[in-house]
């Protein structure tokens, strides 16, 4: 029988040069994988912890805590147990930790090892990591939300809205979605330069500059989208993520961009006032983490027009994700497995959200590596949709190029871009 012989870790770099968790898991057959583990800018304040030493190593604080946890606390329960059974290898870390949130051996350091046993439990089954994960049944290559302009957090510009997505829908694979939308991109670049706008890049490979009002960003997008030959709405929509968790101080919204102070349910018309002017398709975070009421308001207002996904409010949780069905608030879920913890909690979730109807969104998180599994995770797992950031940084296609695999590889892909949005 194939068991864990032995697990190791070391502090690598991510995409902002912080250091971050990489796992290596090793095999009784010889068999070694490795996985490394995100990290977020604009994090939610339920998500799981991220264990970080006090001092600073490589311009950020270091994992070396967490990757001491995986060579020891870790490796001591796991060695001698077979990889291929990845609910128990989670459950045991869960039990081993024993807080609510890792705080004991750091989210970092237990979804590393949870990413490297599934890792190499598939490299030893000589199977891709997609087909282990979801067997035959996984086939859906994600249709991709790209990031191309980067406000909020992830940017040093005044734009509120974090995150300008093209969404292309209209298209009858992955391949032609991605070269459709790398043309976009490119061609916005070249309508920013024109207008002397500086075209250095934010934290996910989108453009970055200073606009007049958050409104503007979509009107580039949308001349882009046309100047590149393709249709807006038809073929390529628009995807927001507002992360306004950020912008929200003493239950209201702070617009710098627009100059205005909103009340949830001024916000909310801000939002309808977009959709009914604009191919919009998707709304992530319109309302911060601590409003539910605002949600509320939102979903009531948008909720049977667009998806509306929840990031920082359901942090990937089941029990908050199972509050926001029951409370009918959102639509949709974003997963980014470092907000959980593992990979077998971050499928329970999804599961959980497909029984209920609501969407999953497969998301990298800002702070990256060349690491794709989520690439593999999202087919395996059918989200039908995944972001990754903008089709440029190693960190980004990294993920658009493990999908262009998949799509090649699988012998009867399916991408149901055209579907996703037929309410
Ligand atoms: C990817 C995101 O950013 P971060 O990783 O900074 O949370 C997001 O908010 O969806
Ligand atoms: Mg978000």
């Amino acid at each position: 029988m194939v068991y864990i012989d032995n697990i190791v870790a070391q502090e690598v770099l991510d995409s902002r040069g912080n250091p971050t968790v990489k796992a290596t898991v090793i095999l009784s057959d010889g068999t070694v994988a490795s996985a490394i583990v995100p990290s977020g800018a604009s994090t939610g304040k339920r998500e799981a912890l991220e264990l970080r030493d006090g001092d600073e190593r490589f311009g950020g604080k270091g994992v070396l805590k967490a990757c001491e946890n995986v060579e020891v606390a870790i490796a001591d329960e796991l060695v001698g147990l077979s990889p291929y059974n990845q609910a128990e290898i989670d459950a045991i870390m869960k039990e081993l930790d024993g807080t609510q949130n890792y705080s004991k051996l750091g989210a970092n350091a237990v979804l590393g090892v949870s990413m490297a046993v599934a890792r190499a439990a598939a490299k030893s089954l000589h199977l891709p990591l997609y087909r282990y994960l979801g067997g035959s049944n996984g086939v859906i290559v994600p249709t991709p939300m790209l990031n191309i302009i980067n406000g909020g957090a992830h940017a040093d510009n005044d734009v509120d809205l974090q995150e300008y997505m093209i969404m292309p829908t209209g298209f009858d694979s992955f391949k032609e979605a991605l070269r459709a939308s790398s043309e976009i991109y490119h061609t916005l670049k070249k309508l920013l330069a024109e207008d002397g706008h500086p075209t250095a890049l934010g934290d996910e490979g989108g453009f970055a500059p200073n606009f007049k009002n958050n409104e503007e960003p979509i009107e580039y997008i949308l001349k882009a989208i046309e100047k590149a030959g393709y249709k807006p709405g038809d073929e390529v929509s628009i995807a927001l993520d507002a992360a306004s968790s950020e912008f929200y101080k003493d239950g209201k919204y702070e617009l710098k961009g627009d100059g205005k102070v909103l009340s949830a349910e001024e916000l909310a018309d801000f939002y309808a006032n977009l959709v009914a002017k604009y191919p919009i398709v998707s709304l992530e975070d319109g309302m911060a983490e601590d409003d539910w009421e605002g949600w509320k308001i939102l979903t009531e207002k948008l909720g049977d027009k667009i998806q509306l996904v929840g990031d920082d409010l359901f942090v990937t949780n089941k029990e908050i994700l199972a509050e926001g069905i029951e409370k009918g608030v959102a639509n949709a879920i974003l997963i980014k497995p470092n907000q959980i913890g593992s990979v077998s909690e971050t499928m329970e979730t999804v599961r959980l959200a497909q029984r209920n109807g609501y969407n999953c969104v497969m998301s990298h998180r800002s702070g990256e590596s060349e690491d794709a599994f989520i690439a593999d995770f999202a087919v395996a797992l059918n989200t039908a949709q995944i972001k990754t950031g903008a089709p440029a940084r190693g960190e980004r296609t990294a993920k658009y190029n493990r999908l262009l695999e998949i799509e090649r590889d699988l012998l009867y892909p399916e991408y149901i871009g055209k579907e996703l949005f037929r309410r």
